[in-house]
């Protein structure tokens, strides 16, 4: 029998596999560590990683279809997380590469409770608050004036496994909690337990949300949902959260409408291009907070993901089926 041949993939700092974990894939097979350039794709990427038989993926580099065109003997793709636009899942099947992902309980509270911390955090301008307190200038104080929660409009785009939960946070609240999505994936038990949200068309929760916060699984017609257009028609001063994916934004419109002030601040932990280049304006922007993808970045949250990539692996050969196998659904 052929050794199983295992890589794990990533293009930055790689912290997320605990130690009991990478022993558990040891004991099935040859485990190996691949840092890679986040642009590597293709028949590049394919290169580097022929001969393994399962991929343990993070959110970058891309699986393109010349990835898989040029990649022999793979298996499985593992995704260590949820979002899936990084793998071309047809040209996957297609293959007869396996692909699943996290499934949503192990990542829900970690991304909504992510995004509710980095929101308040932006409006009450804490990051800022404190390098000039640790810098010494106590009296600029006045200048940190943020608004209030509690009684305000709150918008969720994308109402699914985390989306869901960022909407039960916001109705703590006490203000409306107004839900667009075209094909809601939290459950008909989510809707009837939770009769305060309120579905509307993306429109109207444009103009009359305070906090605006991005929960979308980001499909070919989602990218850039968000541009100029769109954030005309936002009430004056909203803010906006975006922990899903950056590409659901137009980055360049959102810029111009966080200078303009139509746009209170933005606060993101994902970006269209990661990592982000040093030079991009909303890392020198106090208006903005870009955390470096890290929602999922919980003790229980990155636990359960890599459970999950070790029963996926194990299942695999062992001939069981695999949970959240995408590749199945097509
Ligand atoms: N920042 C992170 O570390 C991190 C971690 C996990 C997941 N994510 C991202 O969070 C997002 C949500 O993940 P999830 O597990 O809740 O997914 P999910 O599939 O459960 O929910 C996504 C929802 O978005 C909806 N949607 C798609 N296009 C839409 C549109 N144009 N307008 C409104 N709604 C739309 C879908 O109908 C679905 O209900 C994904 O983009 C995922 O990649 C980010
Ligand atoms: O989609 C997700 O679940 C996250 O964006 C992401 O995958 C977090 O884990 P990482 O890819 O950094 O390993």
């Amino acid at each position: 029998m052929t050794e199983n041949k295992i890589a794990v993939v990533n293009s930055s700092s790689f912290g997320q596999i605990f130690k009991e974990h990478w022993e558990e894939l040891e004991k099935i097979g040859q485990v190996d560590r691949f840092m890679v350039d986040p642009d590597i794709s293709g028949k590049d990427l394919a290169e580097k990683l022929n001969g393994y038989n399962i991929i343990i993926a993070s959110v970058t580099p891309n699986f393109t279809e010349e990835f898989f065109d040029n990649m022999d003997g793979l298996q499985l793709i593992s995704r260590h997380g949820i979002g899936y636009n990084s793998v071309d899942i047809k040209a996957a099947k297609e293959h007869g590469v396996k692909v699943t992902i996290v499934p949503p309980l192990v990542e829900r509270n970690a991304v909504a409770e992510a995004a509710l911390t980095n929101l308040m955090a932006l409006v009450r301008q804490a990051p800022a608050a404190a390098e000039r307190e640790r810098e010494g200038h106590y009296s600029d104080r006045a200048h940190f004036m943020g608004h209030e929660f509690s009684g305000k409009q709150f918008g969720v785009i994308g109402c699914g496994n985390i989306g869901g939960r960022v909407a039960e946070l916001f109705h703590f609240f006490g203000g409306d909690v107004l839900i667009t999505d075209p094909h809601p994936a939290t459950s008909d038990e989510w809707w009837a337990k939770n009769t305060w949200a309120k579905r509307v068309p993306l429109n109207e929760l444009l103009a009359k949300c305070d906090y605006i916060s991005l929960n979308a699984s980001l499909d070919d017609d989602d990218y850039h949902m968000i541009d100029a257009e769109a954030l005309k028609k936002t009430k004056k001063g909203v803010y906006f959260v975006n922990h899903a994916r950056g590409a659901l934004i137009d980055e360049q419109a959102m810029m111009d409408a966080v200078k303009s002030g139509q746009v209170a601040g933005y606060a993101a932990d994902a970006m269209e291009v990661e990592p982000v280049p040093g030079d991009h304006p909303f890392l020198h922007d106090d208006h903005c907070l870009i955390t470096p993808h890290t929602s999922a970045y919980t003790y229980e949250c990155l636990h359960g993901m890599g459970e999950k990539c070790v029963s996926d692996v194990k299942n695999l050969v062992s001939g069981k089926p695999l949970v959240r196998e995408l590749t199945s659904q097509l």
